[in-house]
């Protein structure tokens, strides 16, 4: 088994008196799709943007391929290959599909002062191929505000790629997404992972998703991490069980709506 990409340890962020984040260990392997789960509140964002550099944990270690990423602004963060999906911001929006990957290349690049005229020109070839990798080649010339939901999410993952992240953080990649939709984005995003041997973290609240496509979950409540494994035993889990009766949600659904076994 290869050997962990992301290690934290002994991890907790505090708002006042609120321990939002209360200790918790897991790691990350290259290959590997790991689900962050839990109720509202549980402190998933919190640790999200802990990693990502936009929130200082106040307890614990956060490592990279062994380098420490506690106290590294988020542009370091991002340098050192942790990447993360943005929505195509509106500005961006009357752009093509090739130049918004184009743009990101430039900013990898560091060239994001050049001129436009540059940016149309910059690594085009590369671009394709970016585009080619989530399916999108063929549409490459049309702007993305003619594109349908589901594709400008592929554009989204093809301008996370330009960064070459080693760990991609998808923070609920699929919200407002159809199920078949929601199905395509996470087939492809788990391909990506395959070939090119990246690792994610993502969260979200649809658990037929996360029992469909994860390889690991870890479930918080509360701060506290309460359970690790693969779906099937995190499923089973009398504490996972527990946190989520009383909020309507259960498990028993994911089997209704077609999980792959
Ligand atoms: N900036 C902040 N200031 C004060 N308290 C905060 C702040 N951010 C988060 N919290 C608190 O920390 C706890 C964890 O919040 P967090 O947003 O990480 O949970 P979450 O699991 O992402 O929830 P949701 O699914 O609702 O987005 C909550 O009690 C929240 O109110």
């Amino acid at each position: 088994m290869s050997a962990a990409v992301l290690t934290v340890k002994g991890l907790g962020k505090s708002f006042g008196g609120v321990k939002a984040v209360d200790g918790i260990d897991f790691d990350l392997r290259a290959g590997e799709l790991l689900a962050l789960i839990g109720p509202n509140g549980a402190g998933k964002s919190t640790t999200f943007n802990m990693v990502n550099g936009q929130l200082r944990a106040n307890a614990g270690s956060i490592r990279l391929n062994g380098v420490e990423l506690i106290g590294k602004p988020p542009r370091e963060i991002w340098r050192l290959g942790v990447g993360r999906t943005f929505q195509i911001a509106e500005t961006f929006a009357s752009l093509t599909v090739v130049e918004n990957v184009q743009m990101a290349l430039l900013s990898h690049d560091k060239h994001m002062f050049s001129t436009w005229r540059r940016a149309a020109d910059h690594r085009l070839g590369y671009a394709l191929d970016l585009l080619d990798q989530v399916g999108m080649r063929a549409q490459a010339d049309r702007p993305c505000s003619e594109l349908a939901y589901g594709d400008v999410k592929r554009v989204e993952l093809a301008i996370a790629m330009a960064n070459d992240p080693k760990l991609l953080l998808m923070d609920e990649p699929t919200a407002g997404m159809a199920p078949k939709e929601r199905n395509a984005l996470m087939a492809l995003t788990k391909q990506l992972v395959v070939e090119r041997d990246m690792a994610v973290l993502f969260t979200e609240h649809s658990m037929d998703v996360v029992f469909a496509y994860a390889d690991r979950m870890i479930v918080l409540a509360r701060g506290r991490l309460i359970a690790q494994g693969k779906p099937l035993e995190i499923r089973d889990h009398p504490k996972v069980q527990e946190v989520y009766f009383g909020t309507g949600k259960t498990f028993e659904k994911a089997d209704a709506v077609g999980v792959p076994a």
